[in-house]
Formats: C-alpha cells, structure tokens, sequence
C-alpha cells in the first residue's frame, strides 16, 4: 500500500482464508527517498495515456524492495498510488503493473482492486471496510464499533459484526470522512519545509480560527450521504481559509478540521459504536486525538489498544482482499462504496 501522504509503502503478511484473519506476519516499510517523492508527487492528478514512465519506475522498484523481504509468500495484493479519483467523473486511477511485479515476484499479484467498483456505480472507496469487518470479529467485538483512519484523507467504518457477512445488509457503513494530514502535511512543507507537524508540535502552540472552521464545514461534501470518497486534493480550499493565520494557528484550525470532518461524519451512523479505533498516521498526533475525544462521546483509541497495527492495517487490508478477490469473494458493497450490490474488484496476474 502507498497512500495519499505519500510518505512510503507499507508492506504486510496477513494469514487468510479470505473470511477470518488466521494470523498477521512481519511487516516492511519502506519510505520514499525526497527525491522520489517529488516524481510521485509531480504525477498527482494524471490519468492514464499521460507520460508516467519516472513514476511508474519509482513506484515499481519501491514495491519490489518491500516485497522482496518476505518469504514464502503465496499472493501478493499491490494497491498501488492514486494519483486521480474521480468516481463521478473519469473515474479511478491507481498507478502500478501488477503483471510486471507478479513477473517480477514469481508470485500471483491482485491489483486494480477500484475500477470495477467505479465501473458499477461505487466510489471505488474506501475499500479497507471489509477488512475492519474481519478485524472486529478478530478482536472479539459484539457490539458495533468503528475504525477511523486518519490517512492523508479520513475514512470511517461503522461494523456490527452481529451480521453474518461484510456483504449482508447493515453489516458496515462507510465513507471518507474528510481531508485529515493531506492538507496539513501541504501547509508545513509549503510554510516550514517540514514533511508533517510532527507530534502535532505547531497545533499544539496555536489557537483554533472559529470562523475559519465555520466557512470549512459548509462545504457541500458534508452535506452529501454516505457512501462518499474524496480525491487528495479536494480540499485545496483549505489552505486559502489559514492563509491569513499564523503558522501555529494555521496548524492548530487545520488540525480541527480534520477532526470536524469526523464529528460530522459520526452522525450517520445507525448506533453509536461503543469505541473508535483509530489506525493511519493522525493517531501520532497527540493534538488531533485530543481534539477528536473532547468531540465524540465515545472512547477513541489507537488500534494498538486492541492488539492490532494501525501503521500497517491499510496494507494488511489489501493482503486480506486480494485473498478474497482470487476466491471470487465480494470486496465491497452497497454501504462501503455505494454500488449497487456487492462485487468483486481487482485484476490477478500471474507470472
Ligand atoms: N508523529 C506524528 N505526528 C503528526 N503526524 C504524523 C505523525 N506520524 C505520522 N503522521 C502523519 O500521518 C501521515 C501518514 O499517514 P498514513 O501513512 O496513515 O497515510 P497514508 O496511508 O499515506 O494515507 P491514506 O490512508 O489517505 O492513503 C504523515 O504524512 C503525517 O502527516
Ligand atoms: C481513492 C483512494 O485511494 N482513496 C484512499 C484515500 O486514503 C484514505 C481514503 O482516501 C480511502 O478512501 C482510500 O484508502 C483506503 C486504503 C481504503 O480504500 O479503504
């Protein structure tokens, strides 16, 4: 998996039959050198047919690398990097050649796991539901709960995992939740040239723009019903709204943001879940967990308070669905992504 931030590529063993999770194995990150970030970052917002050859190569040899440090490893499920998402519109694009890394692997690859979804109707994400769905029958769960992932974009799961599929009606309601480090990332690397407010450091120091965060949720993406996804940059006018701001108090009404975008997102779901487990690399900001408690009365923890990896989880997800693909089992639903009925995504190459 290489997410929106654009920091690296998680890699991760999981043991599955495509249903339960039997095991987790070792885990690889793999981080992007600055250099090639900026090749990757310079192909956002491209579509295929687009002269992608530097990214592909960055991409392709990063994912090698990080696969190449297992052993014995029987499928391979490549996400790969999504460089445009427009469901409604040109539809998905994930960058990658799953039959190049499976030719280079000797190992089946899964890959292109959104188009089918697009094509259906669906928004092509979030995808990571039907593994929070195993992931909460693996903690033992018996009342709903949900899993927030604050990636570069927020996407929230609500799973009652009383039902006897991920597919089954009521089983999952899931939707992105709203720009969460993305933006974040983009104001201190523009203002400081720093890779992210680490620790939430900047936020911390500075005071929340109401006004600010008033104009932010008004946006009309908050008045949309789940299932919804976002593109990267949807909220580029985010940025506009803390320009005025000092750095601290840009960081800090930024940060409020992205746990807005969450406290508006809970209101759809059927129950209150009994706790928010949080995965992706928000939950290292003491700042945004902070705000994210004081908002929603629930308890909200990293994953870690269960037993699982919330660095590695996304990755994991993809290791669990390409499982699932090559069984011919569903990947989403109607409540993860809006299709209109549960389908299968994702291509298998063979080497
Ligand atoms: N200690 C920390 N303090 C503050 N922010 C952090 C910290 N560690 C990670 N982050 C943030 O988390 C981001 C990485 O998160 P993650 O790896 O979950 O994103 P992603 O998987 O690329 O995104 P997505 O889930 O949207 O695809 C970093 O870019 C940074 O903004
Ligand atoms: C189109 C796309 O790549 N979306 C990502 C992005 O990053 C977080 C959020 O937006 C989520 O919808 C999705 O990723 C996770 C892995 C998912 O599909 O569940």
């Amino acid at each position: 998996m290489s997410g929106t931030s654009l920091d690296g590529v998680d890699a991760a063993v999981v043991q599955t039959d495509g249903q339960r999770i039997l095991g987790f194995g070792p885990t690889r990150y793999r981080g992007y050198a600055e250099a090639e970030r900026q090749v990757l970052r310079a192909a956002l917002g491209r579509w295929p047919g687009e002269d992608l050859d530097a990214a592909l190569s960055v991409l392709q040899s990063a994912h090698l690398e990080a696969f190449s440090s297992f052993d014995g490893i029987e499928l391979v499920g490549f996400h790969g990097q999504t460089l445009a998402h427009d469901p409604r519109g040109r539809g998905t694009h994930q960058l990658g050649d799953g039959s190049a890394l499976a030719e280079a692997l000797g190992v089946p690859v899964v890959w292109d796991f959104r188009s089918a979804d697009v094509a259906l109707g669906g928004e092509g994400a979030p995808l990571a539901p039907f593994f929070h769905f195993a992931c909460a029958r693996w903690i033992g769960a018996e009342r709903p709960v949900a899993f927030l992932n604050l990636g570069g974009v927020g996407n929230l799961t609500w799973v009652d995992p009383r039902r006897p599929a991920p597919e089954a009606e009521g089983a999952l309601l899931a939707f992105d939740t709203g720009p969460a480090n993305a933006p974040i990332n983009d104001l201190v690397g523009q203002r400081l040239g720093l890779d992210c407010d680490r620790d939430g450091v900047l936020a911390r120091r500075g005071r929340v723009e109401e006004g600010a965060l008033e104009l932010f949720l008004e946006e009309a993406f908050f008045r949309r019903m789940p299932p919804k996804s976002l593109d990267r940059d949807d909220f580029a006018v985010m940025l506009d709204l803390v320009r005025e701001l000092s750095d601290a108090d840009a960081a800090a009404t930024m940060t409020a943001m992205a746990a807005a975008a969450v406290m508006q997102g809970m209101e759809h779901c059927p129950e209150p879940p009994e706790r928010v487990l949080v995965t992706g690399g928000g939950r290292h900001n003491p700042v945004m967990m902070r705000m994210l408690a004081a908002s929603l009365d629930c308890l909200v923890e990293p994953v870690e308070r269960v037993g699982l990896d919330g660095d590695m989880l996304e990755a994991q997800a993809f290791a669990y669905l390409a499982v699932r693909v090559l069984r011919g089992l569903p990947t989403s639903a109607p409540g993860t992504t809006g299709v209109a009925a549960p389908v299968g995504g994702g291509q298998v190459s063979r080497p």
